[in-house]
């Protein structure tokens, strides 16, 4: 739903500058990918399960947007190409489980197991919606459909750490129980659209 040209032109006003500030002092986008990652790692798994959920939320927040960044500064330097593709979507995968994992150490260690296993059914669901694309795009299908992308997913969780930390009452365990069921009916509309696709499509361009 976020993963559209209209969303990204909405943040490209601080989104561009700060790409080519980071390019002019020399980072390459690869850098960028790979510093965003280890620090969002770091964070999610420093902070979320000891409950600092103020702190791991800002400082994840501030490192996430690497990955707004990195595509950035790869299609201005004119350096976007499969290789960096891979690594960005591979690594997302990382980070994703670093979130979503220290939310369920978080959830768990506060004795909260109910909503832990939520939050847990979220990340799976979470990397096989990322498996479906990949899996359709080897097999010549687009697949950029569904109600809980990874950016709906990542803002969701956020806010709730980020409302959980200010004192607001059962914000967290609803939220991961909503991401739960969106993340799995998002599964749902992804197999959906592959098989909707390769019966339009004929069999050879479906390789
Ligand atoms: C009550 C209010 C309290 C507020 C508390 C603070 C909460 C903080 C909440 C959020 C802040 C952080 C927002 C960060 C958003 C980043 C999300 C994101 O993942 O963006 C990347 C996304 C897709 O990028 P990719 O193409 O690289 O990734 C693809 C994706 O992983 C696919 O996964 P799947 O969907 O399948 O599961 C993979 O399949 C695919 O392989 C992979 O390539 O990009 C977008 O979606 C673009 C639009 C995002 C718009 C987000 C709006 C962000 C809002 C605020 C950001 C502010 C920006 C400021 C920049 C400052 C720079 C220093
Ligand atoms: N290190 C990187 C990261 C990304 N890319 C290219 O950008 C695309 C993703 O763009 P986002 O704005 O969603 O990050 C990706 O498909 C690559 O083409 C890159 O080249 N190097
Ligand atoms: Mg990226
Ligand atoms: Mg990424």
């Amino acid at each position: 739903m976020l993963n559209n040209a209209a969303a990204r032109r909405a943040v490209s006003g601080i989104v561009d500058p700060v790409a080519k500030g980071l390019l002019r002092i020399g980072l390459s986008p690869d850098a960028v990918t790979l510093i965003g990652t280890v620090a969002t790692c770091v964070a999610a798994l420093w902070f979320f399960p000891r409950q600092q959920w103020v702190a791991g939320t800002l400082v994840i927040a501030a490192f996430v947007v690497a990955d707004l960044l990195d595509g950035t500064m790869a299609r201005i330097s004119g350096r976007s190409g499969p290789w960096g593709a891979f690594l960005d979507s591979t690594l997302d995968r990382v980070a994703d489980g670093a979130i979503f994992g220290g939310v369920v150490l978080g959830l768990a260690l506060s004795g909260d197991t109910l909503s832990a296993a939520a939050c847990l059914l979220a990340l799976v669901g979470g990397g096989v919606v990322s498996y479906a694309k990949a899996r359709a795009e080897s097999i010549g299908v687009e697949c950029n459909v569904g109600i809980a992308e990874r950016a709906e997913r990542v803002i969701l969780l956020l806010v709730a750490t980020f409302l959980t930390g200010l004192g607001v009452p059962y914000v967290l365990p609803v939220a991961v129980w909503i991401l739960a069921g969106l993340t799995w009916i998002t599964v749902g509309q992804r197999i959906l659209h592959v098989r909707r696709q390769l019966r339009v499509l004929p069999p050879e361009d479906a390789a």
